[in-house]
Parts: structure tokens; sequence; C-alpha cells
């Protein structure tokens, strides 16, 4: 647990930092108050009971003369008075810290939640290869939040608890110290052994938890996901059966850290009250002034009052803070300990502009080993790309056409070799040259929104020029059938555009690639699970462009790269044709 706390400083900023350390000090402020408020009740009682004491008491009596009072019921309303504005001031100081408590931590909640969705975008496609997306989503959405209902906040709660606990306790030990001392030792040893008790446990819950929920969003991300095949196979129950198997584990770890958020009351509570009646036995045998043992037992059951609570939060707290320890770490191995730091942009974009070219594109002696594979998957492959011209990726099942194209588009760096632009490394700039790159995959990702929108996809609606959209929609020989519709751009295509058919699917694609007019445009068998027909009618549409724009187009049919100028024949990782 302390080694968390270490590590907190890693993932927090200084202004987060600041924010924090402040809110230690308010902390300390409310802690303070809470103490003044039990201490005053001491000298309060004693006045009510032994009235006496305005007399007999050098300061009281200097008070009552100075502020000119005639009798001692007005002295009294007045302190009373007194007595409840000190208890007012206190609770008008407990609420405002715990709005800025509850707005710093809420707006840092978010604050986290965006930089690790930030974070995970922004991280090479290698990690995205290897992570399931279920997971990445429930750190997000749900270990985010988790991490600070379960840590954070129990953690200022703790440290709050803790310093109102020491105040009252040294109060106590102050007014009566062996019964404090007492007192001491037995609820922290009780609560030491509690929290011990449970620790390995709750620990456990946690990862349990975690596993879970990240399988539970994995089953209903797949079983809503396959659509029609799970449809036509019948195998919904399977989908249920898988998430219900996980949701049981689910509600056990729930269930386990639910007891134990709020057993320890129970527990607390009657050791405390236990030792609150031995004490207060001890302190009628050996008291004798009435006025003086109404007023230790007021303190007491005062004390008893807020320190019930008190105890039974901070080992409610540790047990929440250990429960979350297993969200904190992926949070943190993902953002720290991952070799990419957020605030580092990974691709180096020196500027807007894209990077153009004048000649060609050179692939040089290139490597690449995926991560976690024994074998390289791309050995040595050299060749050049003309500006204008069009070439043909070839070659079997895992020859490694897809591979060499992900080198070129920038999203696997070369074990080793270089790729040059000109004479420009695009590893150098490749921001600058994924801005010049039109991609179009087989299976073309559309979000559930218009038209217009899914053509000029991840730009702002106020930024989005609709003549480049009609433009693209020309070029990807869609125009008519978009006209033809009665929202035209603004027509919503449907959760993966079920709305549409696969030939228009594949032109919005094209659209898309097309939108920003860059001028090398990369097919990965973007047309293979057409019908022959729509994939001729899409390929014409693509040749259109050739002279006009640089293409590189994998396909498995011979027929839709016929019109290249160049074919490149992949073989098991190595090119043997150019
Ligand atoms: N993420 C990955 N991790 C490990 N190995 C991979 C990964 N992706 C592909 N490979 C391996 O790299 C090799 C080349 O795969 P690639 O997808 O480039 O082939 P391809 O020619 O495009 O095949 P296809 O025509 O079937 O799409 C294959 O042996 C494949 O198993």
């Amino acid at each position: 647990m302390i080694n968390v706390i270490i590590k907190l400083k890693e993932l927090f900023n200084k202004r987060q930092k600041t924010k924090y350390i402040t809110l230690l000090f308010m902390m300390l402020l409310a802690a303070l108050l809470e103490t003044v408020g039990i201490g005053l009740i001491v000298p309060f009682i004693s006045l009510l009971t032994n009235q006496e004491i305005i007399y007999d008491n050098t300061i009281i009596y200097k008070l009552y003369s100075t502020f000119n009072f005639h009798s001692k019921s007005d002295f009294l309303t007045v302190v009373t008075i007194i007595f409840f504005g000190v208890f007012l001031i206190k609770n008008l100081y407990l609420l405002l810290f715990i709005y800025i408590q509850n707005r710093i931590i809420y707006n840092e909640q978010i604050a986290l939640s965006i930089r690790l969705f930030e974070s995970y975008l922004k991280k090479p496609y290698e990690f995205h290869v290897q992570r399931n997306t279920a997971d990445l989503q429930r750190n997000i959405n749900i270990e985010v939040g988790k991490f600070f209902s379960y840590f954070i906040i129990p953690l200022s709660m703790v440290a709050i608890e803790i310093l109102t606990a020491t105040f009252i306790f040294i109060l106590l030990l102050y007014i009566s110290p062996i019964p404090t001392l007492v007192t001491i030792i037995i609820l922290g040893t009780s609560a030491g052994v509690f929290l011990k008790l449970v620790k390995k446990k709750i620990y456990q819950s946690g990862i349990d938890q975690q596993i879970s929920n990240g399988d539970m969003i994995k089953w209903v991300n797949q079983g809503l996901g396959a659509g029609k095949e799970v449809k036509v196979k019948g195998i919904e129950d399977f989908f249920v059966k898988k998430f219900s198997k996980e949701s049981v584990v689910y509600a056990k770890a729930a269930r386990y850290h639910s007891l134990l958020y709020q057993s320890p009351r129970l527990f607390i509570e009657t050791v405390l009250i236990a030792t609150v009646l031995i004490i207060c036995l001890m302190i009628v045998v050996t008291e004798d002034n009435i006025s003086s043992l109404v007023a230790t037992l007021a303190l007491f059951a005062m004390a008893a009052v807020r320190l019930v609570p008190s105890i039974n939060r901070i080992v409610s707290s540790l047990n929440s803070m250990r429960y979350s320890i297993p969200a904190f770490d992926v949070i943190y191995n993902d953002l720290i300990d991952s070799n990419i730091n957020h605030e580092q942009p990974i691709y180096n974009a020196n500027n807007n502009r894209r990077l153009e070219f004048e000649r060609c594109i050179r692939v040089e002696n290139v490597t690449y080993r995926y991560p976690n594979s024994n074998e390289d998957a791309i050995i040595n492959v050299s060749f050049q790309i003309p500006k204008g011209k069009a070439i043909g990726v070839v070659g079997a099942s895992g020859s490694g056409k897809t591979t060499i194209i992900d080198i070129l588009l920038g999203i696997y760096n070369p074990t080793k070799g270089k790729i040059f632009i000109d004479n420009r490394n695009i590893y150098d700039n490749i921001a600058n040259w994924q801005k010049n790159i039109g991609y179009i995959p087989q299976t073309i990702y559309l979000s559930d929104d218009t038209i217009r929108n899914n053509i000029a996809f991840g730009k702002d609606e106020k930024e989005i020029d609709d003549s480049r959209i009609w433009r693209a929609l020309e070029q990807a020989q869609l125009k008519g059938f978009v006209e033809g519709l009665q929202d035209n751009l603004d027509t919503f295509v449907g959760e993966n555009g079920v709305r549409l058919s696969g030939g228009q699917r594949q032109r919005i694609g094209i659209a898309r690639a097309l939108y920003d007019d860059p001028e090398i445009l990369f097919l990965d068998e973007a047309t293979s699970a057409l019908d022959t027909e729509t994939e001729y009618e899409i390929m014409r549409a693509i040749n259109e462009l050739k002279g006009f724009k640089t293409l590189i187009i994998i396909a498995h049919r011979l027929s839709t790269i016929e019109q290249c100028d160049y074919i490149v024949k992949m073989n098991k990782g190595k090119v043997e044709k150019v």
C-alpha cells in the first residue's frame, strides 16, 4: 500500500499534487476544528453544572466583568450561543471542505480517464495487437472510477480520520491518561488484527473483480458484435452462458468486498462499547468530584460518538484501498510503466503540412518481426514505387503483404531497414507522411453516424467542407446514390453501416480516404469481399485515379491489379519478383 502511495507521485503532475496538498491542509484544519468542538464540551458542561466557576476562575470572571454581565443566566446564554456558533462555523467549514474535495476528486477522475484513453489511442499499433479492447474499455470506464472511489477518496478519508482520531486521543490523554491508553491499546490491536485477517482476501477479490469485469465486457462485445453469425448459428445461449459465468465471479468478489467494507463498523463498535463501559466503570470507581465525573463522562461519550465512525472509516477505507490496488496497477502500468510517455507525441509532427514527394517511395532492406514472434514476417524487402504509378502487391496468404503495407503506412516501425520518400526518411516525420496517405482496408469501420461524418471521419462538424465530401463521393462513384437519398449527406448509416450494402460501405471507405485528397492511396484487399461485378465497378473508380495518385494495391484476384504498372510478388516475407 505504501508502495502505491509512493507511485502516486509519478501519476500526478505538479499542479495536481499542489491540489492534493491544499486538500491535505484543509483536512488538517477540519480535524483541528473537530477537536476544538469536542474539547469545548468539558469546560461548557463544567460551567453549566457548577456555575460558581464564573467567580472562582480568574479568566472567566475577567470576561464576565469586562463585558459587564449582570447575571449568571445572561452570561450562560451568551456562552451557549458562542458554543453553538463554534459548531456552526466548524460544520460550515466542513461543508465547504467536502464541496472542494469532491470537486477536485471527480474532476481529477475524469482527467485521468481522458488521459488513459488518449494514451491508449496514441500507443503504437503493436500495443493494440497484444491487448484486448475489452480490457482497455474496462480500464478507462471502470478501473479509473474504482481507483478514485476506492483509493483516492478513502485515502483522504483515512488521512482526515487519522488526524481527527489523533487529536481526540491527545485531548483524552491529557484529560484522562490511563483510560485513554487502555482504549488506544485495545482499539489499535483489534483494528490491526482485523485488517491483517482480511488483507490477502480483499486484494484477491479486487483482482477477481477486475478480470471478470474485463471478460464480461469481452463477451458482450463478442456476442453483440458478431450479429448475424450469432443469429444464424443460433448461439445466443453460448454468449449468455459465458457472460453469466463471469458475472457470478464478479458478484462473488463484489459481495465479499461489500461485506468487508461494512463489517468493520460492527466489529469496532462492539470492541469500543466494551472499552467505553470499562472506562466508565474505572472513572466511576476512582472519581469522587461529581461535576468533574459528569464532564469527563460527557467527553468520553462525545469522543465515542465521534471515534466509532472515525475508526470504522479508517479500517473500511484501508480495506477499500487494498481492494483497489489491482485497479491502480493497471492504470499505472499502462500510463507510466509502458515505454511510451503520454505527453510525448509518438509521431514527430513538426507542422500540419503533408510530406509531398516528387519522384518515388523507396523501401530499402526492410525487415520486421512482430512482438512475441520467433521469426521475421518481412525479410530484407526492397522495392520502389514511382510517383503517380499503380503498384500491385500479390502473394500467398501469410506471405507478408499486409505487414509490408502496414510498415509503409507507418503503423509498424521496421526492425531493420528504412523507407524514403524521395530522399527523406518517413520515420523522421511520420505524421506528415501520414497526412499524404489514404487507406482503404478490407472492412471499413463505419460509425453509427451520418454519411457526412463517416466520410469526414475524425473531423469536427464545423470543419467539414461539403464540397470536398461531394468531390470524394464522385471519385468513389457514390455521388448518384447519396443524391438519391432523402436526407443526402445527413443520412444515418446505422451501426457498422448496417443500412448500406457491402459495395456502398466500401465506397464510403474510398470517399473517406479521398476526402483529404492525399497523393498516395493504399488498398488492402479493399474489394476482395465484394462480388466480381461490384469489384469491377470499384476498381474502375480507383483506376480513374491512376496518374493523379500513387496507388498501392494488395489483392488476391489478379483481375484486381491487371491495370497496375508494377507487381510486387511476396513469398514467405521476401519479395520474389518486382
Ligand atoms: N500481430 C501479429 N503477430 C504475430 N504474427 C503476425 C501478426 N500478424 C501477422 N503475423 C504473421 O506475419 C506473417 C505475414 O502476415 P500478413 O498478414 O502480412 O500476410 P498476408 O500476405 O497479408 O496474408 P493474407 O493474404 O492472408 O492477408 C504471417 O505468418 C502471420 O502469421
